[in-house]
């Protein structure tokens, strides 16, 4: 690609896409706008950050299952603000990439039927990013594709650590823990090197929507709380991260639930939503007084915080723990709870740099460092695509 080129990301979720555009310079990808199509809203709205600029822009496009409209009014819309006729390549945020994607892909049709193979993996994430790959592939044929995949970044870790307590013919069938966010973890472990090369073995805590936990040793992922689905670890906005498998089976055959309801139930109405009964949205629920507001961030501060000790358990030590993502990186409450359950292990916050969200939270005497990086899931996906550009 040359030093005028546009590269496009797309992190397609189960009610967003978040669009990155990133401009070619001396062979590096640097973000110069992201926008966000919100499929919730109606009618549609594309909000487009550019620079310190933010527009708002309706889209009239109906929203197909093939999302034809959508692109082609989307490319329209941009092309007020970017040259996208110089838009060559596109890189995809897939969640799953198996035991076969262990690194980026470029997408022809077989590596997209290897995609669409793990469906099953992932049924509520996998589907929307290939909705978008087969869109662009339709309706801008030219764009170079390629694929950046969740679970890659997890491909360090040990066997044992990938394995469930179940029969061994089932782990070699591909039941076994894969670990997901992936990107954001490759992410924050490029800042950790950089920034405090000393902090070798540390634990993140990716806190979004959805939300894991990753054990690093210098920059190495050994553990990852979501194993071998999105719905593992700790809780999320309305996932219930670990379940005594007993309550699906009290659910199917006690209660003759379908699994349809199942799926509803614990993809869409666990997690803070269903322990609340108010909001799946942290900021809700820090200020809303009720108890149950309280209750469901009480539990999600201290399921954090087992996990922190399970992965330091992994790890064999611990020398800092980052916080990141949107809950991570903006909610001082939430840090502060996490630290509580830590105090005896030897984790104090500094009250002051956590309310301002510094890039240090723990105080001088802490034993174990605490810091708030921001992540960006999307440059990562821009320069493994460019990687495999330059490798063309
Ligand atoms: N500026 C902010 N201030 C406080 N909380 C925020 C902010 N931005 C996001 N959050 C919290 O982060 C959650 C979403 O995080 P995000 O990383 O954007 O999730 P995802 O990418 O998985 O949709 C929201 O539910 C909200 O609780
Ligand atoms: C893997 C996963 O849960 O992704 P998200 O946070 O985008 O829902
Ligand atoms: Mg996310």
């Amino acid at each position: 690609m040359s030093s005028t080129d546009l590269l496009l990301t797309f992190n397609a979720g189960s009610s967003t896409v978040k669009i990155g555009i990133f401009s070619i310079e001396s062979a590096e990808a640097r973000h110069i706008g992201k926008c966000v199509i919100d499929f919730r809203a109606d009618p549609l709205s594309l909000s487009l950050n550019k620079g310190l600029q933010t527009f708002d822009l309706p889209l009239k496009a109906e929203v197909t299952d093939d999302l034809h409209g959508v692109i082609d009014e989307t490319f329209g819309l941009l092309a007020n603000h970017f040259d996208m006729t110089a838009a060559h390549a596109a890189g995809h945020r897939v969640v799953h990439g198996g035991d076969r994607f262990t690194r980026a892909a470029a997408l022809d049709t077989t590596t997209i039927d290897a995609v669409e193979a793990l469906i099953p993996l992932a049924p509520l994430h996998q589907p929307q990013a290939l909705r978008f790959i087969r869109a662009l592939r339709h309706v801008k044929p030219h764009l170079v594709q390629t694929a950046s995949f969740d679970t890659a970044f997890h491909a360090t870790q040990d066997d044992l650590v990938r394995r469930l307590a179940i029969p061994r013919s089932l782990h070699d069938e591909g039941i076994k823990r894969y670990g997901f966010h992936g990107l954001s973890y490759k992410f924050i472990a490029g800042e950790l090197a950089g920034k405090v090369p000393q902090a070798a073995k540390a634990v993140v805590a990716h806190l979004g929507s959805g939300a894991s936990l990753c054990a690093l040793d210098k920059g190495i992922s050994r553990d990852c709380s979501m194993g071998f689905s999105t719905l593992d670890g700790i809780p999320m906005a309305t996932r219930p991260g670990w379940l005594d498998p007993g309550v699906i089976l009290h659910l199917a055959g006690e209660r003759k639930r379908s699994l349809g309801e199942i799926e509803d139930l614990l993809y869409h109405r666990s997690g803070l939503l269903g322990v609340s009964g108010i909001s799946a949205d942290t900021r809700d629920l820090l200020t809303d007084g009720r108890p149950e507001a309280r209750q469901a961030i009480d539990l999600f501060t201290l399921r954090i915080a087992g996990e922190i000790g399970r992965m330091a358990v992994t790890l064999g030590g611990l020398d800092a723990v980052v916080f990141t993502a949107g809950i991570g990186e903006n909610q001082p409450e939430i840090r502060a709870g996490v630290a509580k359950h830590l105090a005896w292990f030897g984790l104090s916050i500094d009250e002051e740099a956590n309310a301002g969200n510094d890039f240090t939270i723990s105080a001088g005497e802490s034993r174990v460092a605490a810091h708030v990086i921001a992540t960006d899931e999307e440059q990562v996906i821009a320069d493994e695509a460019l990687s495999l550009l330059a490798a063309r």
